[in-house]
């Protein structure tokens, strides 16, 4: 997951942009990238880091122009650290296009030789989105006629993308001297919003990966892109659409609203805040049904994302919800961080106990997810080191034990810990009294409940079932042996900064 924008206004949008991304900064903590376009040209500033990190004043000042788009970036292809993967990416043929991807493409190696093969186009990195990019400017290549670019061809050349494209993708694009063009795949796997807000000089619109953008840079959220739709706004800030794939249905990712969003978005017609209430409420059903003996004197939410369903849980089953974590606030999501001992070491430094709401009690820790045990680890150890008699462990999410291959980093099976285990085994392996899952059915019907017309998720990390069709063993294998090597380097190269502060 990446967070991507893209606006056309009528003035400036750097600041916009800029906001834009520190809003977004939860999908992505390793590299930030702004484009902007000012005529046919366009102006970039890209690099490794947190959005406040990677943009200066005289950077900023740069970045002319009343469209633009832009990417904070998690990766889940290439590595955090090569700054040519860092996101907008930009090709020069056959018009000057600059392009941002959320998700992940699952046939991207097969791409890649086409690329190389029959399109005559080279990709320089590992990035599935620079093969992603170049798919686009083949496709926009190949219906271009006379030189001339109009609508029915743009739109035609996203079509070729649907074709040829597997995976997820939602993608702000621009192409220079045209318009910002943005399209979501077939499957509708990641999230795309559109809004617009009037001015006295026109309408002027914003797509983002999550409403929550909208709503603090001042637009109104219109609808979401649908699945296999695309968008193209013109510099004039004339509006089009069209359905550009043959089959679509809509299927987002349900860890989205499990983990990945803020809760303040809305995002396929779901509050992500009241998807995660549902979910506390069918959480506590199943304690009730569980644990009859309920000899839980406190709810204790693991900040931050686990607060909501928290608070409803405990609400539902009558028992004090007290915060018995503080969270230091100036310290980014531990779960996408790159490398295991970054993440361990963060956990610690993030979250503190308050001994008081511990000593003596038997405690209920509330999680969103439990992915690689990282944080429930550390946590049940805090909360015993602060007294707490018994320690029991809810997750608003089931087991996650399979990889995803869909824009979130979690490849391999053997990172994750409930792989080959049963719940008892993980609540031994995290230390907890007792561990209880969320059912599967559960979740999906606690989102369903926000918005009744959605049929379908994807669910993949929780049942293995990949919905592109195109996930065999062998593509799995690949990746663990690829995503490892590169989980790897990404640990030395924690370590040499360890060594290098241990040095000084
Ligand atoms: O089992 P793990 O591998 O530790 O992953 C799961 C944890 O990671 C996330 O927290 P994170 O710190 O990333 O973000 P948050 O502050 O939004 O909860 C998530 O909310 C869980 O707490
Ligand atoms: N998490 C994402 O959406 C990642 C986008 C893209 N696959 C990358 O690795 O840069
Ligand atoms: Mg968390």
């Amino acid at each position: 997951m990446c967070g991507i924008i893209g606006v056309v206004a009528r003035g400036p949008v750097n600041q916009l942009l800029y906001d834009g991304l520190l809003v977004l900064q939860h999908r992505g903590q390793d590299a930030a990238g702004i484009v902007t376009a000012e005529g046919s040209t366009f102006h970039m500033h890209k690099g490794p880091g947190l959005v406040r990190d990677v943009f200066r004043t005289r950077n900023m000042r740069a970045l002319v122009g009343n469209m633009g788009i832009a990417h904070c970036r998690y990766p889940t292809a290439g590595s955090a650290e090569s700054a040519a993967e860092a996101q907008p990416l930009y090709v020069n043929s056959p018009f000057g296009i600059v392009l941002g991807h959320n998700g992940n493409l699952t046939n991207s190696e097969q791409l890649k030789q086409e690329m190389f093969r029959q399109d005559l186009r080279h990709i320089n990195t590992n990035s599935d989105s620079e093969v992603l990019l170049n798919v686009l400017a083949h496709e926009l290549q190949e219906c271009t006629v006379n030189h001339r670019l109009d609508l029915p061809t743009i739109f035609r050349a996203v079509e070729g993308v649907h074709r040829r494209c597997r995976g997820a993708y939602a993608v702000v694009a621009m192409i220079a001297g045209y318009g910002l063009l943005a399209f979501r795949d077939p499957l509708g796997i990641r999230p795309l919003v559109v809004g617009q807000a009037q001015t006295p000089h026109g309408t002027e619109y914003l797509v983002a990966s999550e409403s929550v953008a909208l709503d603090t840079l001042g637009f109104k959220l219109t609808r979401d892109v649908d699945p296999g739709e695309a968008i193209f706004i013109d510099l004039d800030g004339n509006f089009y659409s069209k359905q550009c794939a043959a089959r679509w249905s809509r299927n987002p990712c349900i860890f989205e609203y499990v983990y990945l969003a803020r809760p303040d978005s809305v995002m396929d017609g779901v509050s992500v805040y009241e998807a995660r209430l549902n979910m506390g409420v069918a959480l506590a059903e199943k304690i009730k049904r569980n644990m009859r003996q309920l000899d839980i004197d406190v709810v204790i939410p693991i900040p931050d994302s686990s607060r909501p369903a928290a608070l409803q849980l405990a609400n539902q089953l009558g028992i004090n919800f007290r915060e018995g974590f503080v969270k230091n606030r100036y310290i980014g999501r531990t779960f996408i961080m790159p490398g295991q001992s970054i993440r361990k070491k963060s956990v610690r430094h993030k979250l503190n106990a308050i001994n008081v709401e511990f000593r003596g009690k038997n405690v209920l820790l509330v999680d969103d997810s439990i992915v690689r045990g990282t944080t429930s680890r550390e946590i049940v150890q805090m909360a015993r080191e602060a007294g707490a008699n018994k320690v029991y462990f809810a997750s608003a999410a089931p087991p996650v034990r399979y990889p995803n291959v869909y824009g979130i980093d979690m490849p391999t099976r053997e990172e994750l810990i409930a792989n080959g285990r049963d719940e008892e085994e993980i609540a031994r392996e995290i230390g907890a009294d007792f561990l209880i899952y969320q059912d599967l059915e559960a979740l999906k019907e606690a989102v369903r409940k926000v918005n009744p017309k959605l049929t379908s998720f994807e669910t993949s990390c929780f049942d293995g079932c990949y919905i592109t069709g195109d996930v065999t063993p062998e593509y799995l294998g690949f990746l663990e042996i690829q995503r490892g090597r590169s989980a790897r380097a990404a640990q030395e190269a924690a370590q040499l900064d360890l060594n290098l502060v241990t040095a000084d």
